[in-house]
């Protein structure tokens, strides 16, 4: 860590989407934390002590010395902001970050709500419902438009914007989700998965463990 040497608790479930582009912010940025993982079958997140630090009881959770944040794309912010506040990142030209916040934010508005929409019905009921899936092609549709001629989605340089939407997309994975539709989305997914020395350990694990405890429950 850059300035400061205490550890950051960070809650998490490691398939969470979520959890998984926090954990690969801290990775990217070589942010100590101090892993805290719950069980959320275990209702782990419900306890008193849990509930008590955060009321919306939701990983990821991080308590960065007594200060408790939630929401991933806060905290991946609130990472570089706090002790990285120069890196590309979360780049600070205005122009550059407006571009990183609208990717966050049609993640967490458009795009990952569309996959959890269409996913969770999946794995959890066996249930695949066609309009929840016509509203994620049209998203995907989207996210591929933005990476046509592009290395990363913001532009030429790796941002927290890739690191939020490479968790959420490939948890589609975990499905044997078809990508061949949006041809740019595979090769940005490729190249990541190429490129970010803790993909395998942060994101490609876990999913292949999710993947076949669903393939397992079919
Ligand atoms: N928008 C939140 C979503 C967090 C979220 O949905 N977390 C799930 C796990 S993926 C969770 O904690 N569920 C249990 C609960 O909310 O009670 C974020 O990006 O951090």
């Amino acid at each position: 860590m850059a300035d400061e040497k205490a550890k950051i608790d960070f809650y998490y479930t490691p398939e969470s989407a979520p959890c998984r582009a926090v954990l690969m912010t801290a990775k990217h940025l070589a942010i100590d934390l101090n892993l805290i993982e719950i069980d959320l079958n275990q209702k782990q997140h419900l306890t008193e002590l849990f509930f008590k630090m955060n009321p919306f009881h939701c990983v990821p959770t991080i308590n960065d010395n007594g200060f408790v944040l939630w929401e991933s794309r806060a905290i991946m912010q609130y990472f570089v902001n706090k002790y990285f506040p120069n890196h590309q990142l979360y780049p600070r030209e205005a122009a550059k970050r407006a571009t990183v916040d609208r990717l966050l934010f049609f993640d967490i508005g458009t795009l990952y709500k569309a996959l959890r929409d269409y996913i969770h019905p999946i794995v959890h009921e066996n249930k695949r419902d066609e309009i929840a899936e016509s509203r994620l092609w049209d998203k995907m549709k989207f996210l591929d438009t933005f990476l046509k001629n592009k290395h990363f989605v913001a532009g030429d340089q790796l941002t927290l914007a890739d690191l939020s939407l490479l968790a959420s997309v490939t948890s589609a994975e975990i499905i044997d989700y078809n990508f061949s539709q949006f041809p740019n989305v595979i090769n940005w997914i490729r190249k990541l998965k190429l490129e970010l020395p803790y993909y395998e350990e942060v994101n490609g694990k876990p999913l292949r463990e999710a993947k076949q405890r669903f393939k397992s429950s079919q």
